[in-house]
Order: structure tokens, then C-alpha cells, then sequence
């Protein structure tokens, strides 16, 4: 659907972005994960045609945006990091006015106006002053301004940036439902791993205008780890146990602390079964097995050396 190719764009002394390459299919949610100052806002200005870069292409269906903007722009929603509404105007009528400048048709328009309510749970509120809502309706209706004009790819810039928590897992489920029920394609960009995790099906992590790392969820935290860490908690310490695992040809490292054994095992193998029957044949009480998976977090500390949220 979408495809960039060797982006870059400079600003005087800075390379925004420095050599981005990146595709998304149509029906998928793509992640963009990184800290402030990635990139990630400058490649969706580029992306959506609204900053030329210094160099390279983003062509949508094989047409390029950078030399067509006109003809593309309308199958494209931008939801912008900064909140774009008026706030002495009604939800309603913030709608109307931003469906006039897209010079959306004046009946289709209430339609999708109410289409677009129903989306982002504003129903109820549409004919109250925005000034009055609160930062997670505002970012809401941030969303469904974007979404007036039906693009069948919304870029997401950051819509969750300084919301409660609830209002965050509704903004969070409404780019689910979008998704889903309307198949709009999205690129979401985020600085908190939770939500790539929990959203996307693929992920680009971008680090001082480069892709540091990109793939599904499973393949960006094996870059860590060939490895899976399981930690098994016994009731009481059970040296034949211990050796019996110690013994097991599977067992990469062992590290016993208490009655806690930590214990790296390849990926490919299926452990679960063997420390089951092990602890039956020495007759040792389990209290837990937790099979610890890297996290995205680790993933990016291991590529940067620095946390995300430096
Ligand atoms: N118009 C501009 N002029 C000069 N430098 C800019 C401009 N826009 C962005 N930059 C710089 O380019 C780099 C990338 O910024 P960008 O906003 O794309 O990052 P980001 O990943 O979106 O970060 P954030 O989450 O803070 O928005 C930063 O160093 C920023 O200061």
C-alpha cells in the first residue's frame, strides 16, 4: 500500500531523517516506536505530503506522494501530535468545520458526521463547547477530524501523549475497532512500548533518524534473546531437582537463588513438560513456572544502550 524508499530530510545542522526505508499493507496496524526527537513526526509530515524531504520517495500504490500530493492526499488522515480544534466551538461544529475544508458534500457530511461521533464515543457530547472537554475527548475528536474524509491510511502522531490512563485505553480501543471494523490501515507512532505492543502487528523502532530494528512483535524481541528464561519457584530447596536440570542437555545457564532457579533454554525447545516431570521424579512442590519473555524495552536498551525514555 504504502512504501518508503532511502527518506532523508535535513535541517540545517540536523538530519531529521537519515535514510528511512518502510512499507505498510493495506489492513494492518504499523508501529512506529521511538524516543523524542526519532524522527518519527518529521517521516509522517513527509509521508502525508505536507514536508518535501531532501531526499528519496514515499509512493502509495505505486504512485509517489512527493510528486503527486494533490491526487493522493485525500486517501490520507492525519492525526496530528498537536491538538488542531477550536475550542469556543462544539464538537459537532468543529466536525462541520473541518468537513467544509475538506470539501466534504453538505449531505454526506452530517452522515459522517455522526458515523464519526459513534467512533470516537462522542455522541453524547457533540453539542458541548470543546473548551469544556477534557485532554482524552479532545484528543478524540483530534482522531475523528482525520477520519471525516474516510482515508483508507491514517497516520497517528503520538495520540495519546499527556492523557489519563483511561482516556488512553479508549483512544487505544478505538484505533482497534477503526481497524478492524472499518479495515483503515494505520501507522501509529508512540514513545510507550506498551501500546506498539499491544496494538501493532509490526513495528519499526526509529533511533536519531534511522531504523534501528523492524518486524512482528515476536521477530524485534528474538533480535535479543535466541533464548527463553524460565524461572521456576519451589516450595522448599531441593538439591536433586537442581542437579537434575543441571544434568538436562537443553539447560544453557542455571542460577539458583533460594528457592528460585532461573534457567535459559533455546527457543525451539519445549521445557515446560521437563521441569513438570523433573520436579515429579524428585518429588519437589512447585509454587510457579513463568516462562520470561524479553520485552520490547530490553530490545531497545540492546540496540541503544540508552532506555526509551531517555
Ligand atoms: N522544522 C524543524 N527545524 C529544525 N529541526 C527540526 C525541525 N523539525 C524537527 N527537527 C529536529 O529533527 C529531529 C527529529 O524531530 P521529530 O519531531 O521528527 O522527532 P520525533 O521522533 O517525532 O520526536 P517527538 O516525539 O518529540 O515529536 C529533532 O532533533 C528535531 O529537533
Amino acid at each position: 500500500m504504502l512504501e518508503v524508499i532511502d527518506l532523508k530530510k535535513q535541517f540545517k545542522h540536523t538530519k531529521a531523517v537519515d535514510g528511512v526505508n518502510l512499507f505498510i499493507e493495506q489492513g494492518e496496524i504499523v508501529g512506529l516506536l521511538g524516543p523524542n526527537g526519532a524522527g518519527k513526526s518529521t517521516t509522517i509530515s513527509i509521508m502525508s505530503s505536507l514536508t518535501k524531504p531532501s531526499d528519496g520517495d514515499v509512493r502509495f500504490y505505486n504512485e509517489s506522494i512527493i510528486q503527486r500530493p494533490q491526487q493522493l492526499r485525500e486517501q490520507l488522515g492525519v492525526v496530528p501530535q498537536e491538538i488542531a480544534l477550536y475550542l469556543n466551538l462544539t464538537a459537532r461544529e468543529n466536525l462541520l468545520f473541518f468537513g467544509k475544508v475538506y470539501r466534504i458534500d453538505k449531505k454526506q457530511l452530517e452522515k459522517k458526521i455522526d458515523e464519526v461521533l459513534e467512533i470516537i464515543g462522542l455522541v453524547e457530547k457533540q453539542h458541548e463547547l470543546v473548551k469544556t472537554f477534557s485532554g482524552g475527548m479532545k484528543r478524540r475528536l483530534n482522531i475523528g477530524v482525520a477520519l471525516l474524509h474516510q482515508p483508507s491510511l491514517v497516520f497517528m502522531d503520538e495520540p495519546t501523549v499527556g492523557i489519563d490512563p483511561q482516556s488512553r485505553n479508549y483512544i487505544l480501543d478505538t484505533v482497534k475497532r477503526l481497524n478492524k471494523e472499518s479495515n483503515t490501515t494505520i501507522l501509529y507512532t508512540s514513545h510507550y512500548m506498551e501500546e506498539v505492543e499491544y496494538l501493532c502487528d509490526r513495528i519499526y523502532i526509529m533511533d536519531q533518524g534511522h531504523i534501528i530494528a523492524a518486524g512482528s512483535k515476536e521477530e524485534i524481541k528474538n533480535i535479543l534473546s535466541a533464548e527463553q528464561t524460565f524461572v521456576v519457584e519451589t516450595a522448599a530447596d531441593h538439591d536433586d531437582f537442581i542437579e537434575k536440570l543441571e544434568a538436562n542437555p537443553s539447560v544453557r545457564q542455571l542460577k539458583v537463588q533460594e528457592t528460585t532457579v532461573t534457567i535459559l533454554i533455546p527457543n525451539e525447545v519445549e521445557f515446560f513438560q521437563t521441569i513438570i516431570q523433573l520436579a515429579q521424579q524428585t518429588g519437589t512442590e512447585l509454587k510457579s513456572v513463568q516462562v520470561q519473555k524479553p520485552s520490547l524495552e530490553d530490545v531497545f536498551l540492546h540496540l541503544t544502550g540508552r532506555a526509551l525514555r531517555d
